[in-house]
């Protein structure tokens, strides 16, 4: 006899799977919301190719994202983080996790909306900030005070994240279950829109 909870298992990823359809799944929020860490579990569990565009644009530069903002300043990193989110959207089905800014460009959030289904990682302060002190890779919280760089990133960005097509809250779970929280969210909506 098959495993109940095997089979649920299997049902999420498959219904999940049949709902995004040829569309891209764009993961979208703050530094520390999990983007990159759970865009991939959930590209695994559809079975369809993830990208992260953090780690692409440092691909195409042969920089870190530090050295990028450091030779070229942020608004440089802004016209090539929309370039290369523009080819990174062009193929789908994928997951593309994005760099917490990528969102809250307009010219890039374009890209995004066109794109396929986005889907905003929304956390709290607390916990994206016990994620990001850990390390000192993100040049926009190398401030004197980084964790008010970070409140204050969030007041100005998060009307913006608001306009992701679903929002997934991000706590301090399993990063399985945020995955499975995401599968969840594109089948509610595909529900949705269907009734
Ligand atoms: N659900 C979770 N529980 C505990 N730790 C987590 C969870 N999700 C992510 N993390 C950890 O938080 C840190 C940041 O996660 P991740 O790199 O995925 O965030 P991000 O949204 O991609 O950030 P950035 O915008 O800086 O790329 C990582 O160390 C990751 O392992
Ligand atoms: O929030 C941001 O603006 C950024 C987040 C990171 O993912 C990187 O894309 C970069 O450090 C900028
Ligand atoms: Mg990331």
């Amino acid at each position: 006899m098959s495993d109940p909870v095997l089979t649920v298992a299997e049902s999420l990823k498959d219904r999940a799977r049949a709902a995004l359809g040829s569309r891209n799944l764009i993961l979208v929020g703050l530094m520390g919301a999990g983007k990159s860490s759970v865009g991939r579990i959930v590209a695994h569990q559809l079975g369809i190719p993830f990208v992260d565009s953090d780690a692409e644009i440092e691909k195409v530069s042969r920089m870190s994202i530090s050295e990028l903002f450091a030779a070229y300043g942020e608004e440089e990193f802004r016209a090539l983080e929309t370039r290369v989110m523009k080819r990174l959207l062009k193929n789908g089905p994928r997951v593309v996790s994005t760099g917490g800014g990528a969102f809250i460009n307009d010219r890039t959030r374009k890209h995004i909306k066109k794109g396929g289904v986005s889907i905003w990682l929304k956390a709290d302060l607390d916990v994206l900030w016990e994620r990001v002190s850990k390390r000192d890779t993100r040049p926009l919280l190398k401030t004197e005070n980084p964790k008010q760089t970070l409140e204050n990133l969030m007041n100005a960005r998060y009307p913006i994240y608001e306009l992701a097509d679903l929002t997934v809250l991000s706590r301090d779970v399993r990063k399985e279950l945020m995955a499975d929280e995401v599968l969840q969210a594109v089948i509610d909506a595909r529900t949705e829109s269907a009734a």
